[in-house]
């Protein structure tokens, strides 16, 4: 990376410290992002080039966001224009529809999302595809959801695994089914700090 930048990982549930660890290793500052004070203080000092939305529980996540009084803000900073990183359940806060449920959250991503995609029980499974712009990767989905719909042709599909869309860019919106947090391969971040971090 050419200069350092600031990124702030929502941490109110789920698997924040491996984006942690993963940013970390290519150099970005990192800070998570615990409670609405973390969020404003680093929009007060220019602290925010990104944020991360991780993968856990979308309900719980969503609920936490209203609760703590970071949703406005949040939805706020996405539609202005800050990068986002979001997977897995941070990509149903993101998506403008649940195509399977009632509740929707952030709404900024025009993509319809459908929650468990792949079943609750047997949900979990690694499997080798492209991601455009990147290559061959190894994908950990974990009860995972997919993308139904594309609700706006600005929506560039960057991976489709079986038929179904699991990773899409939308402006500054990088979103993504699976966890490449928990692999070894750090291209998926390195492709978010160089390219939508460094690129808008
Ligand atoms: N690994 C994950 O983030 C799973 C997402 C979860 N199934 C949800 O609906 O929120």
């Amino acid at each position: 990376m050419s200069e350092k930048v600031s990124i702030g990982i929502l941490a109110v549930q789920g698997a924040f410290a491996e984006h942690q660890a993963m940013l970390d290793g290519l150099g970005a500052d990192t800070f998570l992002i615990r409670q609405k004070k973390d969020l404003e203080e680093a929009v007060q000092n220019g602290g925010l080039q990104g944020i991360v939305l991780p993968g856990g529980e979308s309900t719980v996540q969503g609920k936490l966001l209203r609760d703590l009084g970071m949703y406005d803000q949040l939805k706020e900073l996405i539609e202005a224009g800050t990068p986002v990183l979001a997977t897995c359940a941070g990509l149903i806060l993101l998506a403008e529809r649940v195509s399977n449920d009632d509740r929707a959250y952030l709404k900024t991503l025009p993509v319809s999302v459908k929650r468990n995609a792949y079943g609750r029980q047997l949900g979990s499974f690694v499997t080798d595809a492209e991601i455009a712009h990147i290559g061959t990767y190894r994908m950990n989905f974990i009860r995972a959801p997919y993308i139904d719909e594309i609700l706006n042709p600005q929506v560039e599909t960057l991976a489709i695994v079986d038929g179904n869309t699991v990773a899409v860019r939308y402006k500054n919106q990088l979103a993504l089914s699976f966890h490449p947090e928990v692999s070894e391969d750090a291209r998926v971040h390195a492709y978010f700090l160089n390219e939508i971090v460094q690129g808008v």
